[in-house]
């Protein structure tokens, strides 16, 4: 087999795509088959029920198979709906003749609507079929049709009910709990010599289970061609059946019993459905709009502004700066250590060199040499180098961006807007200057760039945690602004 396993579904339509053929190719493709199908019977067919079924002969049937097999080598097959006993036959003389390697079957008889979809003998005819696959996954009402009993109530009996399936076909039986009370979405596996093994993945809370006996049968075809065991296949289909579920309520197909969302757990992983880097600035930036508007409302930022500030008040908080910008150039140093490319490494590295030799420069006209970097941090400094060496140290590149691009963005912006309504005469106004800078505006572009670059190929739990860590880092400078005012009161 190559990497991609080439995997046939056999089965029944659904126009609306969420059960059947329709979610078979697209169950395979979720689990990384290439997927191929055979129409078994045509259903007309939504998330309400089925409304009538028109079955080709069976002649063209056997042609359909015979022109996928003639021609390309099967890696595993899902079979679904037979429909009636002429097309299982069909089915099961192409199996005898071509044999191929793993082999499943969803012995569909009713839909999840509760509409019937088998013809006249299909249960006798499922019997013949059986043998010749390797995994059977009947719900509880298809096992005690295929036994000729009442379908079982309680665990114990769906149990003794596969076993006996599985003992007299020598095949295994993957008993489907899903409509059997309990907290879970479990399922037995029972094996021909009598062992048993129940399979638990998380139950969710849903109505929105069309297809999900169809799409948990194409993605086990899928696994088990992927995988060496039928063991090692069942967990990987069942969690991603149970988030396919959780996601099929992000999904508005139908009035009915809606489909599930089969490559919901791929679009998560960043694909189409990812944002791009400008959507990710404007979330990022209004999601701090809050923060951002308590920033510039400080008695510190109008201060400045104003030239109204105590200069101890800016004396002690440029002392501040210095010692935060040393902690905060660590930082930096490290963000760079943890960058995939020389272009980000060497960008890093600058920006934490500027950190101490740039921004310092106008420190050291307001602070006397033997004054700079001595300073005992405040709390609030801290409080805000901890949480950026925390970050760097967890070693994940991503968020150590998300963390440090608040200082740069936010100061930017601070320095930008003062820049504006700076009065003439103003004493501040070389530090205000300092942050307008277009070496600084380049730098700060540069790491936004960067990060939301990022965050826009992350998978969205990634782009969420980047998110997060960016806001308590603005939560961190609104603190930073807050503090001179408060210290130097005190
Ligand atoms: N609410 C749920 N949450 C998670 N998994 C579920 C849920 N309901 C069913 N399952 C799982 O989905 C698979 C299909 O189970 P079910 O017993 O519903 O089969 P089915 O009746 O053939 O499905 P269909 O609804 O397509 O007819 C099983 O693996 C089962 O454990
Ligand atoms: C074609 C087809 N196969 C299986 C099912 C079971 O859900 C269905 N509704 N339609």
């Amino acid at each position: 087999m190559g990497a991609v396993p080439r995997v046939l579904s056999v089965a029944g339509t659904d126009p609306t795509g969420g059960a059947g053929i329709q979610a078979d190719l697209k169950s395979i493709a979720a689990a990384g088959g290439y997927g191929m199908a055979v129409v078994t019977a045509l259903v007309a067919q939504n998330t309400t029920g089925v409304r009538a079924i028109h079955r080709p002969d069976t002649g063209f049937l056997a042609g359909q198979l015979n022109a996928v097999s003639d021609d390309v080598t099967l890696d595993a097959v899902k079979i679904g709906m037979l429909f009636d006993a002429g097309i299982a036959r069909t089915v099961r003389d192409w199996l005898a003749a071509t044999r191929p390697p793993h082999v499943v079957l969803d012995p569909v008889l009713v839909a999840t609507s509760g509409d019937r979809l088998s013809g006249d003998g299909l249960e006798s005819a499922l019997a013949e079929v059986i043998p010749l696959t390797d995994l059977v996954t009947p719900n509880v009402a298809e096992l005690g049709i295929l036994l000729g009993e009442p379908a079982a109530v309680s665990w114990p009996e769906l149990i003794g009910q596969a076993t006996r399936l599985a003992a007299r076909h020598g095949v295994r039986v993957l008993a489907k709990g899903g409509h059997l009370a309990s907290d879970d979405a479990r399922d037995a596996l029972a094996g021909p010599g009598g062992e048993v093994r129940i399979f638990s993945a998380p139950r969710v809370d849903t109505v929105h289970t069309h297809g999900t006996g169809c799409s948990l049968s194409a993605s086990l075809a899928t696994h088990r061609a992927r995988t060496d065991s039928w063991e090692a296949a069942i967990p990987r289909a069942k969690q991603w059946l149970s988030a396919s579920l959780a996601a099929g309520a992000d999904l508005d197909v139908g009035t009915g019993r809606g489909p599930v969302s089969p490559l919901a757990v791929l679009w998560d992983r960043g694909g189409v459905h990812a944002p791009d880097p400008a959507t990710v600035r404007t979330t990022w930036w209004n999601g701090i709009a809050d923060l951002r508007a308590r920033i510039h409302d400080t008695a510190f930022v109008t201060g400045l502004g104003q030239g109204t500030l105590d200069p101890r008040a800016f004396a002690w908080f440029l002392a501040q700066d210095l010692v935060y910008l040393r902690e905060f150039a660590r930082v930096l140093s490290r963000t760079a250590a943890l960058a995939p490319t020389p272009e980000e490494q060497v960008f890093w590295a600058g920006c934490s060199r500027d950190a101490l030799v740039g921004e310092t420069e106008v420190h050291t006209r307001w602070i006397e040499p033997r004054h700079r970097f001595t300073a005992a941090p405040a709390p609030a400094t801290t409080r805000y180098t901890d949480h950026l060496l925390a970050v760097t140290t967890r070693g994940d590149y991503a968020t150590a961006v998300a963390a440090v691009l608040p200082c740069l963005w936010i100061y930017h912006d601070v320095g930008h807007r003062l820049g504006l309504s700076t009065v003439a005469g103003n004493p501040f106004a070389d530090w205000i200057r300092s942050y307008q800078d277009p070496g600084v505006e380049r730098m700060t572009e540069q790491a936004i760039d960067i990060a939301t670059t990022h965050a826009a190929s992350a998978s969205d739990a990634r782009r969420t945690a980047m998110q997060a860590v960016f806001r308590t880092s603005a939560e961190h400078e609104l603190a930073f602004f807050r503090a001179p005012t408060q210290a130097s009161a005190a």
